[in-house]
């Protein structure tokens, strides 16, 4: 039966009433909430005041001690309940103008009883009965809404399943307190509330799909058993927005123990972080800790060398295919991300403990104390046995006793003489008092001159000193770039170290290149990770015990050895990690190419895989178009929502090029696009596009240093497009210049599919094989007359 006069009638009145109780208690919380903070002001000032101080008797101290405790417990209680009325008006206030997006109504067996259960953003109960008037999306019985059709349903509660039957779902679309659309749906989630929210225009900020979550992309949501979940989609299926709405439910569910700076998400790129910071906010969480793996690489090599970022490796994949030597960069690349290179590595850590370990010797003011050699003798003097990190430390301890007999040696020198005469008044008053103070109970007086110079010696000393000191806390006379270096110059060692795994073609031209770069101080891309594991190895491996869950957006870019890594840098997290196969850019392979890779990291009984193979951001028409590009495609199942076919747009020269995407622009614009992006295949590409285009329309240029984004008109490379969405996208030379080698099939496919509403493909000259190949009628073709 469809929805009838009485139910809108019923349902509309039922808005209001609701919406009157939020608004009068967001009005009593106001009140509170004003009255709490100037509570927690007057407690503040008054603290002293309130508290007796007195320290005459031991009871006294105990009495004041108490006070004091009292009064700063009564400030924090305080302090605890402004916090949270503040957040609860916070969620209320979100929740007043469209309370509710669902509702199911849920007979459990054995109950007489049917309950009308409504879900929105957070849950609000009446007061008076203490009845829920809207559930939270994330309560357990929610996932009802999610999951099932009317008819029999079961949901997980805490307690165990609940089974029962569902006699109805319906759906809503409320603004401004009124309801603007109703429907009752037999689907799992209605097409018409989904097809509603992907007309929508695309927006800087992504949006938060609670009241749409798809059945497949509620399991990955909820799931809470996997220590490793893997999720596979297609583009546009949804896998960030998944991610995001997982965070929230995890903070959720877990709310007592876990906070969202325990959650990490790494991301794509710096941009891509400001285009999902709003979207937990908007469901009224914090949100999680967000970097990019690029960020973590910087942080901890940065100051050693200059680090390569995946964005300057992906330009030179894609624009030095004529250089010598470019094939042999791309195996060593592909090789250091493998497995075997991380076993390598982590072998040879084994020989180390046995021979071939290289030190810096210790230098002061460039005269060497002790050398290499001699440390190098000390390390393997001591018992095999004792692990490679504890006979470092044992060498750390050796040279600081080493550097303090090397101050007795320096008490008579003449630099040192020289220091002491040049100690101002200040520095030598400063010097006296640091010295009672260290030396104290022992008889220092600045009378006898010998004893006084001494002191004073030994400072100067000391204080030079300082930096060495630290150098050799730090454990950096264990010379970690010559180690990594020999793994590349030592041809036995590396012989040794492989075993059975094949070894890479242009073996020899990869070491040439390996050690240049080292010698110049830079670190390539496809070395860092595998220098720093090296580096973790030796010196125990820094982990990050807080962080209980990592997400790794777009998966697919990271490689089996940082994929270890990361495991090993959150020993205690669950992993989730999602990713598109045929969006894999990069030269290395990526960790999703081999399935069976994956689950091995925590075992397969931890592990779990979900596929998405419905697309939610294009049109269907944009959709029939890209999943021909790629293998599997047929698998990716379109939504029913319709546009125009995508346009391929042929011209013979630049001119024609340029003027034709002007007037592409200017048409968009007047069809109502906000977010245009004319997608290059390279920053140098987009810088020239930029440079002729912007004379004529106003754009703006994104560079990998480009933190955030806004809806306009972007020129904006392929690889940094990974991960968001417009309105509509020009492809800004598809012609089969640019795009035909099969690495750049999925740099296209990436591009293409960022389009939510149309694509529009301009070839100067003939058009990319991965056009042509598509069935012609799922694109139409056009030649543009060069301009007169
Ligand atoms: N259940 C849903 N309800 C409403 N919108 C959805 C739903 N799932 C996905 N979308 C929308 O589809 C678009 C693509 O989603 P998202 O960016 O999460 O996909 P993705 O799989 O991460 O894409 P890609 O791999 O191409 O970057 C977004 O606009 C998102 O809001």
């Amino acid at each position: 039966m469809g929805i009838t006069e009485q139910d809108w009638h019923e349902e509309k009145s039922r808005v209001l009433d609701v919406t009157n109780q939020i608004q009068e208690r967001i009005e009593q919380l106001t009140n509170e909430v004003g009255k709490i903070k100037s509570d927690v002001i007057d407690i503040r000032k008054n603290f002293w005041d309130e508290v007796t101080i007195n320290i005459g008797t031991t009871e006294d101290i105990i009495e004041t001690h108490f006070s004091i405790r009292q009064q700063a417990e009564i400030l924090s209680e305080r302090e605890r309940r402004y916090r949270h009325s503040a957040a609860t008006l916070k969620q209320l206030t979100r929740l007043v103008d469209a309370p509710y997006f669902g509702r199911i109504d849920f007979q459990e067996h054995g109950e007489q009883e049917t309950e009308q259960i409504y879900i929105g953003i957070t849950s609000f109960r009446n007061q008076d009965e203490n009845t829920f008037l809207v559930y939270d999306w994330r309560a357990p019985i929610a996932s009802l809404y999610y999951d099932h059709i009317p008819g029999p349903a079961t949901f997980q509660a805490p307690f165990g399943e609940v089974t029962g039957d569902m006699s109805l779902k319906r759906q809503y679309v409320i603004r401004n307190k009124d309801i603007q659309l109703m429907f009752d749906s037999g689907v799992t989630i209605g097409d018409e509330l989904l097809m509603q929210a992907l007309s929508r225009h695309s927006d800087a900020q992504m949006k938060s799909i609670v009241a749409t979550i798809q059945r497949e992309q509620n399991r990955i949501i909820r799931n809470d058993q996997s220590r490793m979940l893997i999720v596979q989609g297609a583009a546009g299926s949804g896998k960030t927005s998944a991610a995001l709405q997982r965070v929230a439910y995890l903070l959720y569910k877990y709310r007592k123990t876990l906070q969202a700076d325990q959650m990490v998400l790494f991301s794509p790129n710096p941009m891509f972080n400001s285009y999902v910071s709003t979207v937990l906010p908007e469901l009224g969480e914090e949100n999680m800790q967000q970097t990019t793996f690029q960020e973590y690489l910087e942080h901890r090599l940065g100051a050693e060398f200059q680090v390569e970022d995946p964005f300057a490796q992906i330009e030179y994949i894609l624009t030095a295919v004529d250089t010598p030597d470019y094939q042999a960069r791309i195996n060593g690349i592909q090789f250091k991300a493998s497995t075997d290179f991380l076993n390598m590595v982590s072998t040879y850590k084994e020989v180390l403990e046995q021979s071939g370990m290289v030190f810096y010797p210790v230098k002061f003011e460039n005269e060497i104390i002790i050398t290499a050699e001699q440390i190098k003798t000390h390390f393997y003097d001591f018992d095999p046995s004792i692990q490679l990190i504890n006979r470092i430390e044992l060498i750390c301890e050796w040279l600081l006793n080493t550097l303090t007999d090397f101050v007795e040696s320096q008490l008579d020198t003449e630099w040192v003489e020289t220091e002491i005469e040049l100690l101002d008044a200040d520095e030598y008053d400063r010097a006296y008092k640091k010295l009672l103070r260290t030396q104290k109970g022992k008889d220092i007086t600045f009378d006898d001159f010998e004893q006084e110079k001494q002191l004073l010696s030994r400072m100067v000393i000391q204080k030079r000193l300082k930096p060495l000191r630290k150098w050799i806390k730090q454990f950096e006379f264990v010379d970690v770039k010559a180690l990594y270096t020999q793994l590349f110059s030592d041809q036995q060692l590396f012989t040794r170290l492989i075993g059975d795994a094949a070894l890479p073609d242009d073996w020899s031209i990869i070491c040439q290149q390996t050690i240049a770069r080292l010698d110049e101080a830079s670190l390539a891309y496809e070395d860092a990770t595998p220098f720093l594991y090296l580096k973790e190895i030796m010196f125990g491996m820094r982990t990050n015990t807080a962080v209980r869950h990592v997400f790794i957006d777009e998966a697919q870019d990271y490689s089996p050895f940082q994929f270890a890594f990361l495991k090993r840098l959150f020993p205690r997290a669950k992993m989730t990690a999602l990713g598109d196969l045929n969006q894999a850019i990069y030269a290395h392979m990526s960790s999703l190419d081999r399935l069976d890779t994956m689950p091995y990291l925590y075992g397969p009984e931890h592990s779990e895989t979900i596929r998405l193979t419905r697309s939610y951001r294009s049109t269907r028409e944009i959709v029939e178009f890209t999943r021909g590009m790629i293998p599997g495609g047929s698998e990716i199942e379109p939504f029913n929502r319709h546009g125009d076919k995508p346009q391929v747009t042929a011209v013979e020269t630049r001119e024609a090029l340029h003027s034709g995407i002007v007037a592409e622009i200017e048409q968009l614009s007047k069809d109502g696009y906000k977010s245009i992006a004319i997608i290059c295949k390279t920053a140098s590409e987009s810088a020239d596009a930029y440079a002729a285009l912007q004379k004529q329309i106003q754009l703006h240029l994104v560079t990998k240093f480009t933190p955030t984004f806004d809806k306009q008109t972007l020129v904006i490379p392929a690889y940094l497009a990974k991960g968001v969405e417009f309105d509509a996208v020009i492809i800004y030379d598809g012609s089969t210049n640019q795009y035909h080698q099969a690495h750049e099939r999925k740099l296209f496919y990436t591009a293409c599919t960022r389009a939510m509403h149309r694509l529009q493909i301009y070839t100067l000259g003939e058009m990319s094989p991965f056009i042509r190949t598509q069935p012609s009628d799922t694109f139409t073709y056009n030649k543009l007359a060069n301009p007169s």
